[in-house]
């Protein structure tokens, strides 16, 4: 029996060792492919600024090539840029427009807010004022988090602050999926989806938010290696949502409960299937 487990383990062995050059080759192909997918969308631009002046320079790849940066860390900037910010934002859209069509009070408070703020909605302060829009969005990503959880390797031995040991080589794994629907961090009415949780006086809406700490929402990570990219993602996705909110109305095709999918970046099952209405008095 012994025998048999030790030379399977063996082969098991040889078996991982190709496995894993086969996945090194095809991982290698895949990043190839992916530098030059991007340094062609960077000729192009460049190409582009070479032969004419007009509409160029005003967007973030024609900001870093006037800078004169390098080409290869233009090419991994937009990279991360592409891979850690557009999965993740849509994510959380898409679960917000879910939401907020379940929830049409709450829909109509943010229709108010977004009318408020309408004339300048590119400008940034207009953006810093639709707090009841950043509190969706909050908690939105509480419930369903782009990340649902993630994990680190320990280099070295260590201890967590409760005294739990670590050895080199453990993987950790924190979870904002449970820890955003956990009681004891948010209360009894911790599966519901309500914004006003996010203000300093509850149930009010239009007052200051609460600073949360990154370490009970970790939705963005938290410590030395929290996201680069939150404030970013915060403006993008409040743009976004606010201008489609204000010109049109979104109804979901099917009424039961779509599908929370856990992967790299957590999705929606199959997407949200939906009708588009241009409302009556677009604000
Ligand atoms: C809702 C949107 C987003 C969520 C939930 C999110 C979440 C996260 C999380 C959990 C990490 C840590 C990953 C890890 O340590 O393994 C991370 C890292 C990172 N994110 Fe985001 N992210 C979002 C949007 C963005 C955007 C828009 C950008 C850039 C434009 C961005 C850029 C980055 C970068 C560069 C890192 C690596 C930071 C480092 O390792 O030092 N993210 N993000």
């Amino acid at each position: 029996m012994r025998q048999t487990w030790s030379s399977s383990f063996v082969i098991g062995l040889e078996g991982q060792e190709m496995a894993r050059s086969w996945i090194g080759e095809k991982v290698r192909d895949a990043v190839e492919e992916v530098h030059a997918y991007v340094e062609e969308i960077i000729r192009n631009r460049k190409k582009k600024m070479d032969e004419s002046q007009e509409n160029c320079g005003e967007d973030l790849l024609s900001r870093l090539i006037l800078a004169g940066c390098d080409e290869e860390v233009i090419r991994d900037m937009i990279i991360n840029f592409i891979m850690a910010g557009r999965d993740t934002t849509s994510a959380a859209m898409t679960w917000l427009f879910w939401l907020l069509s379940c929830h049409p009070v709450i829909e109509q408070e943010l229709l108010k807010e977004i009318q408020r703020n309408d004339k300048r909605l590119s400008d940034y302060e207009s953006l810093e004022g639709l707090k009841l829009l950043k509190a969706s969005l909050c908690e939105s990503m509480r419930l369903y988090p782009p990340v649902a959880w993630d994990s680190k390797h320990a280099m070295v031995d260590d201890m967590l602050p409760d005294g739990t040991l670590v050895q080199a080589g453990d993987r950790v794994t924190y979870f904002p999926y449970g820890m955003g629907r956990m009681e004891a961090l948010w209360g009894k009415d911790c599966i519901e989806f309500r914004p006003s949780r996010w203000f300093i006086e509850p149930s009010h809406q239009g007052g200051s938010l609460k600073k949360v700490s990154p370490y009970k929402f970790p939705v963005f990570q938290a410590g030395p290696r929290i996201c680069l990219g939150r404030d970013m993602a915060f403006i993008q996705m409040k743009y976004v949502v606010a201008s489609i909110l204000r010109q049109f109305e979104i109804k979901p095709i099917r009424s039961e409960k779509p599908i929370f999918v856990p992967l790299l970046t957590a999705h929606m099952a199959g997407g949200l299937k939906v009708l588009i209405k241009k409302r009556d008095h677009s604000i």
